[in-house]
């Protein structure tokens, strides 16, 4: 028979193993493919990427702030959003993140004089495929992700509030795909995540209406989990999402993290690979303290 120590241990290699397949992906965009345009996107410098930890409720709240460009992305808040991901990434007391623009805005895309300065196939790839890899680890956080919509969301904009679990938006609020009208298609992910938000049928229609999407509208397509009773800049929309959200992170940071984790393997891996991870996940949180203290209570499900 396998000793405690031993199934322990077994457990682990089974977590290991699972979620290797995607920080490899990871890892190999870090070590070699992004050479060269993190030097190009260093030129474009201006605003930030704040982000704050407040210890208490385990939220964190990610502020794209550039607010002489409508939070528009610059090349330095690019490679700021990837370290402040980094720093989400080993916050293991963490339970939400919340995503959200400077006064009153959400973010209107990239700042379009570093887009001016890189408009060539070979370098939009490249800025993409950053983008694209930093998103991709947002959406993977083992952290409950909410895109609070304040203002516009255009662009690339539009593509950051897809690499979040929620989408939350003020009354007055807009999310654009602005895309089309720029002679371009989403190229942060954007698309791939939209489709599985809300079908292939109502991301075409967004994408080649480059349809204005309010709140209601947002809410019927599936798109937008809740319209917050305030107007954007009223600076009462964050009190809301933090509200909004409560329900869903009460209760200990390893369970709340381990949920998501079950959750992006479902998302991503094929079945079998996504069985596994679960059983891993599983061993991590059966006979842990949170597990042992509801079974003590005797708990009543009414
Ligand atoms: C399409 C995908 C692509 C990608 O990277 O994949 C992108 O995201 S490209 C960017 C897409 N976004 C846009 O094209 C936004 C264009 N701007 C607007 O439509 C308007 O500025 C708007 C609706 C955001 C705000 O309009 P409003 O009348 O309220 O204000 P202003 O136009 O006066 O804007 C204030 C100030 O911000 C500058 N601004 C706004 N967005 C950007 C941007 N994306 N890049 C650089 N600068 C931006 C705007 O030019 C004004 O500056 P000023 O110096 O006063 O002219």
């Amino acid at each position: 028979m396998m000793s405690m120590w031993g199934a322990v241990r077994c457990r682990l290699i089974q977590t290991r193993s699972a979620v290797r397949k995607i920080l490899q992906q990871n890892r190999a965009f870090c070590s070699g493919s992004s050479v060269g345009i993190r030097e190009k996107l260093l030129a474009f410098p201006g605003g930030s990427v704040e982000l704050q930890k407040l210890q208490e409720s385990g939220i964190a709240v990610l502020t794209v702030s550039n607010p002489a460009r409508m939070n528009a992305f610059s090349g330095c808040m690019m490679l700021e959003l990837e370290q402040r991901v980094n720093e989400l990434e080993i916050w293991t007391e963490g339970k939400a993140v919340i995503v959200q623009g400077a006064a009153g805005n959400f973010c209107s895309g990239s700042d379009l004089n570093a887009v001016r300065a890189i408009a060539n196939p070979h370098d939009g790839m490249k800025m993409c495929e950053f983008m694209q890899n930093t998103l991709a680890r947002l959406l993977r956080l083992p952290l409950i992700s909410v895109a609070l919509v304040e203002g516009r969301a255009l662009g690339g904009g539009a593509e950051l509030t897809t690499a979040c679990d929620f989408r939350l938006m003020t009354s007055d609020a807009v999310i654009q795909f602005v895309h089309k009208h720029m002679g371009l298609v989403p190229g942060w992910g954007g698309a791939a995540r939209l489709v599985g938000i809300i079908g292939s049928r109502n991301a075409l229609k967004l994408l080649s209406g480059a349809r204005k999407v309010d709140p209601d509208y947002g809410k019927q397509m599936g798109l937008v989990d809740e319209v917050l009773q305030c107007s954007s800049g009223e600076g009462k929309a964050l009190a809301h999402a933090e509200h909004w959200i409560a329900p869903f992170i009460k209760g200990p940071a390893p369970v709340i993290q381990a949920i998501k984790k079950v959750v992006v393997s479902g998302r991503e891996l094929s079945l079998d690979e996504a069985l596994k991870c679960e059983r891993s996940v599983f061993g991590t949180v059966w006979g842990g303290p949170a597990n042992l203290e509801a079974l003590a209570s005797k708990p009543k499900h009414k």
